[in-house]
């Protein structure tokens, strides 16, 4: 028996909805499998946990995640009790860090059942290779003088190691794909780190000369994503540009709620972490709307990550099903709650043992 230690961290919001659904979605995959346990271990980081312990996670926090096999989050974030940039920088982007998840992978597609806001999406099926360590979002800045004086300073930090990384990445998924990458530039307007990013992506390109390449300024590319998604496969981008255009085509997709993500640690000395896109959602919470898809299609991304593609398939296949039915929440258009949608898969899942 194949064992799994997941360390869950629903973290705020609906995390705390759609994470005890997602759990409940992988147990039914483990009893439909027959060789595949999980063995999850959870732990309450969040704003709420900040409130009473000052941080977002104990000082030992780092310790008692490391030896998971994965980390499966919701998402981090609740202003109303702590500003985001504390949260977000105390947990998820301190566990992105720390345990140097350099790359997010962030996929789109088509899937049967759900209407794309777009009138003809054709047959998109895209993923996003976003650097995830470095880049605009850097601790390297300060802040000075006060008032009509005040100036803000924020580096942004692109080092040729994590440019490799990332393009290095994009470039070996796109040999398993339809073998293209599309990088993600603004090099006519920021002049150091863009013009800098389009070297090396030339040069890592080179070794690949099996797969076509262009590259875009992230403004157009944007516009084609939702004039013409169909035309990409893989798509490598800084860790802003990355951020903004995977919401947008979880948009395209036709809901937030439904994209999935993973931080991948590529030197295997860490664990990696599963989360989806979206975050807290702070205007659904406790209405049970929430759409448990964007956690449980991540939930699927970690099953590939741990070998298990062929039960991962079975489960989106599944998902697949559900939302061909009309078995979905009204983000996307239905009318069923979250729990509803989460049950309605489970049920079919359970069918395929
Ligand atoms: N990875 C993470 O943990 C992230 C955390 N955040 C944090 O989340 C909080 C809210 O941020 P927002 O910018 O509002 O982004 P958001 O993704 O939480 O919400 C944007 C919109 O999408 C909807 N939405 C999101 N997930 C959904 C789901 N599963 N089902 C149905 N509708 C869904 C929300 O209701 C809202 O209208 C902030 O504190 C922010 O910092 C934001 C993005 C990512
Ligand atoms: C923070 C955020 O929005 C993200 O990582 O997607
Ligand atoms: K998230
Ligand atoms: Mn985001």
């Amino acid at each position: 028996m194949k064992q799994l230690k997941i360390a869950s961290i629903p973290g705020d919001g609906i995390g705390k909805e759609v994470v005890p659904a997602a759990i409940d979605v992988l147990k039914a995959v483990s009893e439909v499998h027959g060789g595949l346990q999980f063995e999850f271990t959870d732990f309450p980081y969040s704003c709420e946990y900040y409130l009473e312990h000052g941080a977002m996670m104990p000082e030992d926090g780092l310790e008692r995640l490391k030896d998971f096999d994965s980390i499966f989050l919701g998402a981090v974030g609740n202003e109303k009790l702590v500003p985001d940039h504390v949260s977000l920088w105390g947990l998820l982007i301190k566990l992105r860090r720390e345990f140097e998840q350099q790359i997010n992978i962030r996929p789109a597609k088509v899937l049967n059942g759900i209407q794309s806001p777009l009138v003809n999406p054709k047959d998109f099926d895209l993923i996003v290779v976003r650097e995830n360590s470095e880049g605009e979002y850097s601790e390297v800045g300060g802040r000075i003088f006060r008032e009509e004086d005040e100036i803000a300073i924020q580096n942004n930090i692109f080092s040729r190691k994590g440019t490799e990384r990332a393009m290095h990445y994009a470039f070996d998924l796109a040999s398993k794909r339809n073998k293209h990458v599309t990088s993600a530039t603004k090099s006519n307007g920021i002049v150091h780190s863009m013009p800098f990013w389009d070297e090396v992506f030339q040069d890592v390109a080179k070794q690949y000369p099996e797969i076509g390449t262009d590259k875009q300024h992230i403004d157009a590319l944007t516009a084609f994503f939702v004039t013409h998604p169909d035309r990409f496969d893989v798509i490598v981008a800084s860790n802003l540009f990355g951020d903004i255009l995977t919401d947008l085509g979880a948009a395209v997709m036709g809901s937030i709620g439904i994209a999935p993500a993973g931080n991948i640690n590529v030197n295997g000395k860490y664990p990696s972490m599963f989360e989806p896109v979206h975050g807290s959602a702070p205007d659904i919470i406790g209405k049970g709307v929430a759409n448990p898809i964007g956690q449980i299609w991540t939930a699927k991304m970690m099953l590939d990550h741990h070998g298990e593609d062929e039960i991962g398939k079975v489960l989106l296949d599944v998902v697949e099903s559900t939302t061909a039915d009309g078995i979905i929440t009204p983000d996307i258009g239905g009318k069923h709650s979250t729990q509803e949608v989460t049950d309605e898969i489970i049920k079919r899942l359970k069918a395929k043992a």
